[in-house]
Parts: C-alpha cells; structure tokens; sequence
C-alpha cells in the first residue's frame, strides 16, 4: 500500500519537514494547515517542491467546527472553508480532512450535520476537491466511526467519504472489525497511531501519547487486516501527535515513522497469509552470541571480569580485542573503540539464518555496519541500531565460529558459570520508543511487561521486550533526564549466586553497599518464607533477594566502569521477572557507590 505521513508528526519547518519525508521514503504527506500558515513558501511554492521531492499532497487536513450549527453560523462556516478550499487548489491537494465539530457544534441531529457536510461537497466539487469526514473521538455529538459513516451516507454524495483513524477507533474500546461494516469505497483516508495503554482523558492521551505502530498497545495488526478486508486500497498514513517526536531530530524521526509502517504491513501481511509487501520473515534468536564491551580502556572492565570469575579466553589474533567467557556467556572486550568511555557497544545473536536476519534489518531501515576483517576471519552480517549500538547475527555453530579466532586463552573454566540471561539497555528520553520498535521489529523480539521504577535520580520507565522462550530478554530502561548517560548491563544466570558472590568476594570484587534498612524488609515481608539462613547471608554477602508466587531470585552487582556494568543472577524456580523492586535500592547504592 502507498504511505503516508502527516506532517504534524515531525519537527522543525514544513520545508524541513518535507525533505525528511522524503528521505525517509514515503509516497506521500498529509500537509497540516497549521504547518503552511507557519511557512513562508507560498503553496505553489510547496506544491513544487513536494513535486520535486517525489511526495504526493495526499490531504490537506484538518478543518474543524463545520457541522451541527445553526444556519447563520454555517454560512460563516461555509465561507471559512471555501478559502481553504482556494488554498487547496494553489497547493494542488485535492482531499480535505473535515474533523468532527468538537467545539461549535449545538445542533444534535444527523441530517443537519449530513446536509451541512453536503453543502461543503457540492461546493467542493467543482473544484476537483473530495471531503473525508473523521470522528474525533471527543467529538461533541459524532464520536464514533459507525456514526460519521452513517451521516456520510446520508450526505449521499460522491465527493464525501470518510477518514478513518485508528487512534479514535482503538481508544474508545471499539474492536477493530466494526470498521469492516464500513465500504471500503466510502472510506477516503486512514490514519494509524499507537498508544500506550492509558486511563486519562481521550484529547490529552491524543494530543500528546501517540506513538507509532508497534510501540504501544492497540491492535493495529488486527485494524490493518479489518482495513483490507473492506476493501480500502488507498494509503496508510501515519498520524501521531507525540510531544518527544516533535522535538527530535526530523530526519531520524521520520526513518523511524517510515519503519513503524514497514513492520506493521509485513505483520498484517502474514497475518493474512498475504504475499504482497512482506519482508523477509523474522528470525527469532536462539541464543545470545556474546555482548561486546566497548572503550579506550579496559583494564578496568577485565580486572572486574578477572574478579567475578570469568575466564580468560584468548586475544584476537588481529585487533586489540579480548574475549572472557563464564561457562556459555561470552563478553568481547574491544578497545578500538578508542572514542569512549567504557559501555555496551555491541550484541551478537544467533539465528537460523543470519543472512535472513540481516536482509531483514536492512529492509527496516537499519543501516549496516562495516567492521575490518582479514583474511580466514568472519564477516558477520551487523546493523546499527537507532542509538549506534551494533547488532551481529550469526548461524554458525560454535564449533565454526568467530569464537576460533581468539588465541591464547587458558584453558581452565573460571569460577563463574553460565548464559547470559538479560541485556538491560537505557536510553534517553527521546530514544526510548525509537527502540522498542527496533527491539520488536528488528530483532523480532515482543512486549513483555511495563512498569515504572523509582530511582534516586527520577522514575525510571522500563519495557521488557523478549523472545517468548526467553533466550533473549531485554529489558528497555528510559533514564531519567538528570542521569548523565544512561547506564546499561548485562546480566548472567548462574546456578549458585551465593557460591559466585563468596568466589567474587574472595577475588576481591567491591560489592555494592546495600542498606541494613532493606534486609530488615526483607525479613518483614518473607522471613517466615524462606529457608532458614538464607536472609542471613544475603545480608552477609550483600546480595539482592525476590520472590515471587513460583520462585525466587538472588542477584549481585559488579561495580560500573563508563556506562557499564555487569550483574550475577540465579532463577529458582519459575521465576521470571528482573527484581524490579530491587531497582530503587540498587540505584541508590550506586550513586553512593559513585559518589
Ligand atoms: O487533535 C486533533 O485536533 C486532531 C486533528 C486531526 C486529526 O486527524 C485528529 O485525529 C485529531
Ligand atoms: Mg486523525
């Protein structure tokens, strides 16, 4: 399908605004007229341009307040809308968002409204121009999709159709099937928007929370399928009103809002069993290759590596690169990243079919990364993601790896054994949705579950995005706006945190220095649960403890270097979650730790 985009998603000018568009791909744009009247181009002088940059003006939106009024406030109505009509025609824009009267309207009666909206139509005409009439999901007395279909259908005339937006679709609760009552030939327009699932008043959630396909919580796989189904074959655009889209960066906004489009097709696509517009089918980790530390220096990091009990494994034969292994977790150390501080710089995953997974990010607009290789040495498929960190998939098996470049190592296994379990990545306020998307669509992986964390510097939001076998957990962390540069860490799962925080402690790791205040908790909420001793040691070995219905969790923190760090945990049980409530105490400790 064509795609769209409205101009109100983005930053900076309208010229500005249009360039990106372009760049990013899309067909075409919905021009919003505040936009223009903010402009100094003239619309011919926009027409011309979108005609240059290859985008289509596919709806000038929106006008407001036209129907459901008395007479005399119609006329005034009728001749407002004819000088955007007369601004339509300069611009060479032939399609009209007519929003439902949120503000003016007092008269509640649909063949008014479907007369009134008549009137505009039959003056609309001459000019070539066509109306989509949209429910706003405020609206004051249409405010349903159905409805303004019905009053379309009363209007009866062939330059009147509807706009469906997903947003006053999904956020009024209604399934997205009811739009399949709904000919696809009376429907003019389709916007799409995510949102996060919020119980607020509908304008505000509207005005300031949408999001783009694939970073909230409404169905639009299911709304794009019932889309099809009603034969609608004109362009999906993308609408979302979003406060932090406005401010970033226009030209990675729109490569952003390009892909949201992208994956929503393809998911709608093979939901449907349809060929057209899929990409190539998603490739699901099947384990985490390694996580690569990056920086100038990383004595630092090895010492603590040395110290939590990971093995040396060898020197790459050509670059200034380590590899440390604990059992199957495997961390790269690469000091030519020589720009940096030390952090999380790069992700390895195995898949099936590495190649596929590759063709799959490019297809999402990933840009691919370039590393030297020589000679006998493998060339692993990588991609940038959003905020530089770079993701390599590999189908090898161990055997036939990378792994085989690295000499030198010794051969006896460290004291630390294990997988890595989960890959906690922060980022700033503006990436944080950036990267779910990316999480979901590039690397396949799906929303787990949301929450919020109070930490000493602000409340932290965090997204788990994971595999469903959870091979690939990673938890998306916002930091909050005081926080120098967002941390992030990886976790390894061991079988005994207990043994491996003595062996860390021995090793002379520095442990967090945990509060007596949260041990005494402990005690108050699960001294009559646990095994006797356990809560004695923990606080002996400072170690975090969770616990839920069907397990528990013990885990340590290593110290942070850069904007890094590595954490020690143990699953017993059916645990599942991330010691969450530990977060704030953790936080805390480490700006101590820090300070
Ligand atoms: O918030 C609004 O006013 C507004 C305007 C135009 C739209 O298409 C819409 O969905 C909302
Ligand atoms: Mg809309």
């Amino acid at each position: 399908m064509r795609t769209s985009i409205a101009t109100v998603c983005l930053a900076g000018g309208l010229v500005e605004k249009l360039h990106a568009c372009a760049a990013a791909g899309f067909d075409g744009v919905e021009i919003m007229d505040a936009d223009l009247i903010a402009a100094h181009e003239s619309p011919e002088e926009i027409r011309a341009l979108c005609a240059r940059l290859g985008l289509s003006i596919d709806m000038f939106q929106p006008f407001r307040d036209l129907e459901g009024v008395d007479e005399p406030t119609f006329a005034r109505n009728l001749r407002r809308a004819e000088a955007k009509l007369d601004v339509m025609e300069r611009l060479g824009a032939d399609l009209l968002l007519v929003c439902s009267n949120a503000g003016t309207a007092t008269v509640d009666d649909d063949e008014v409204a479907a007369r009134q909206l008549a009137a505009l139509a039959d003056l609309a005409a001459p000019r070539g121009i066509r109306l989509a009439y949209e429910a706003l999901a405020w609206g004051r007395y249409v405010d349903d999709p159905l409805h303004a279909y019905r009053i379309v259908r009363l209007a009866d005339r062939p330059n009147l159709g509807t706009c469906l937006d997903s947003f006053h679709v999904l956020s009024r609760g209604h399934d997205p099937r009811v739009i399949e009552e709904i000919d696809g030939d009376a429907i003019f327009f389709v916007q799409l928007s995510d949102a996060p699932a919020l119980d607020m008043d509908v304008l505000s959630w509207s005005r300031h929370h949408r999001l783009f396909p694939g970073e909230g919580a409404f169905p639009l796989t299911d709304f794009v399928s019932s889309l099809v189904r009603t034969g609608y074959a004109g362009p999906l655009s993308l609408e979302v009103f979003n406060d932090t889209f406005r401010q970033t960066d226009v030209v990675r906004t729109a490569a952003h809002a390009r892909r949201s489009l992208t994956w929503l097709e393809d998911r709608a696509a093979a939901a449907d069993g349809r060929s057209e517009g899929r990409i190539v089918g998603p490739q699901p980790a099947r384990g985490v290759d390694f996580v690569e530390i990056g920086g100038a220096d990383l004595a630092e990091v090895e010492r603590i590596l040395e110290q939590l009990g990971f093995a040396f494994a060898g020197r790459h034969r050509s670059k200034p690169v380590r590899l440390w292994t604990a059992g199957a977790a495997r961390i790269i150390v690469n000091e030519q990243r020589r720009e940096r501080e030390p952090g999380l710089t790069g992700l390895g995953l195995t898949v099936d079919d590495a190649a596929a997974a590759f063709a799959r990010a490019r297809a999402l607009g990933a840009p691919q990364v370039y590393r030297r290789t020589y000679l006998g040495e493998q060339d692993l498929p990588a991609v940038a993601a959003p905020d530089g960190t770079e993701v390599f998939w590999s189908d090898r098996p161990e055997e036939a790896s990378w792994i085989g470049e690295f000499v030198g190592g010794v051969e006896a296994p460290g004291a630390l054994s294990g997988v890595i379990d989960h890959i906690n990545l922060g980022y700033r306020w503006h990436e944080f949705d950036e990267a779910v998307l990316f999480a979901g669509a590039v690397l396949s992986l799906s929303t787990e579950s949301a929450s919020d964390v109070p930490g000493p510097g602000g409340l932290v939001r965090s997204q788990v995005m994971r595999t469903e076998d959870g091979v690939l957990r990673v938890p998306i962390n916002l930091a909050p706006p005081t926080a120098a540069a967002p941390a992030r860490h990886v976790a390894i799962r061991c079988d005994d945190a207990i043994a491996a925080a003595r062996a860390a402690r021995a090793a002379g790791l520095p442990f967090l220095p945990i509060p007596d205040n949260y041990y005494d908790d402990l005690e108050a909420r699960f001294g009559d649960m646990v095994e006797p001793g356990l809560l004695a040691e923990l606080r002996e070995l400072g170690l975090f403890y969770d616990r839920e219905e069907d397990g528990e969790f013990l885990h340590f923190y290593a110290p942070v270097t850069g904007d890094v760090f590595v954490e020690v945990v143990e699953r017993r049980g059916g645990y599942d979650g991330y010691g969450a409530s530990n977060a704030p105490v953790r936080l805390a400790a480490q700006r101590l730790a820090q300070a």
